[in-house]
């Protein structure tokens, strides 16, 4: 249980799983959580998780469980990598097996949704006082971290000493990890960059260019930056990884599950459906109203998210939205 050079990840999704395997693939032992136990004893024996990673074989000290007090034994760093609307619920059910020498990051993205907060909120809140928290984000397609295709992210949290350990952890030949001291600014821009990803694949299915996409690229980092100082982070934390990196990640590539939503409502499929071709989680269809939220309450301008709220949750046709956009009276760029 002290094996520092170890890791239990709790959530055996695409991205839970492919951090296993990039811990596991330098001879760490990893220990990954799933709730499904028929699913985690397919993947056990097949060393594969067929649903999400076909055909990338688990490192051999890559171990399965489909019990959590199992897996919260296993090593004192715990990396929780659920859906964000699970997050809480997650946490509270690992809250009886942990000893004091625990330590807890996530990499899910996202903030809660209902009370709008930031899940290190939330995790303080739930956690015992003093527990080591980080967050890991940035521009990361599972599968591509899983082939061990280079990739780079940054780790922000309460305790440098943890955040430095994680790094060291989780640091492989073609994985590297940045620490950042901007720990609201780090969860922030992995919440919003979802919304605006969403615009982006938006504009693609109406059929715009790469002037637009490149233009909502700019303008929701403007966004994601002026919410941000509001809420207390710096505005260099958002030209990194978490920020900047992973808004342009996620409004270019078709891995994107957000990008590929928003592509499907622009070539006008209802929401409903979208969300079910994709089968996944699709964090900015419930970080939209969050983040819209976040702006009337610290009172800062966010016209592309509001637009994009408008389109998922009111129904709103997307060329009506950009029409809206574009007219807006003119202003200065900073
Ligand atoms: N897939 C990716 O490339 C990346 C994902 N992320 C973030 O990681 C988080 C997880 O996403 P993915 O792994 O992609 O999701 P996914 O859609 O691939 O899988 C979701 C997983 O969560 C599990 N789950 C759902 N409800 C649960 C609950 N109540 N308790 C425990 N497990 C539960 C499901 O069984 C499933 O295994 C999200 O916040 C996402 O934004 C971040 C970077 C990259
Ligand atoms: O967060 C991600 C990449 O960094 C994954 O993006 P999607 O959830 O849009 O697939």
């Amino acid at each position: 249980m002290k094996d520092l050079h170890s890791l239990s990840v709790i959530g055996a999704g695409s991205y839970g799983t492919a951090l296993a395997i990039a811990v596991a693939s330098k001879g760490f032992k990893v220990t990954l959580w799933g709730r499904n136990a028929k699913s985690i004893e397919a993947m056990a024996q097949k060393r594969e998780n067929e649903r999400y990673l076909p055909g990338i074989s688990f490192p051999q000290s890559l171990s399965l469980t489909a019990s959590l007090e199992e897996c919260v034994h296993a090593s004192p760093n715990l990396l929780v990598v659920v859906p964000s609307c699970t997050f809480a619920s997650v946490i509270k059910n690992i809250v009886p097996f942990l000893t004091k020498d625990h330590r807890l990051a996530w990499a899910t993205k996202g903030i809660e949704a209902g009370s709008g907060e930031l899940l290190s909120t939330i995790a303080s809140r739930i956690v015992p006082e003093n527990l080591p928290l980080a967050a890991l984000s940035g521009p990361t397609f599972a599968k591509e971290l899983a082939l061990g295709m280079p990739t780079a992210i940054a780790v922000a949290g309460n305790n440098p000493e943890f955040s430095s350990q994680l790094c060291e952890i989780m640091h492989t030949p073609t994985f590297r990890i940045y620490e950042s001291s901007d720990f609201i600014g780090l969860q922030l821009g992995g919440a919003v960059k979802n919304v605006i990803a969403i615009g982006a694949g938006l504009s693609d299915g109406l059929g715009f260019g790469a002037n637009a996409r490149t233009a909502l690229i700019t303008r929701g980092l403007a966004e994601m930056v002026r919410l941000g100082l509001a809420m207390g982070a710096t505005e260099r934390g958002f030209m990194g990884l978490s920020g900047l990196g992973d808004l342009i990640l996620t409004c270019t590539d078709n891995q994107s599950r957000n990008r590929r939503f928003g592509y499907m409502l622009g070539q006008g499929v209802t929401v409903r459906d979208a969300l079910d071709k994709i089968a996944q989680v699709v964090e900015g269809y419930v970080m939209t109203p969050e983040i819209y939220k976040l702006a009337h309450k610290y009172n800062v301008q966010m016209p592309i998210c509001s637009q994009i709220y408008e389109v998922i949750c009111h129904g709103k046709p997307g060329k009506t939205a950009a029409k809206e956009l574009l007219g807006r009276s003119l202003k200065s760029e900073c």
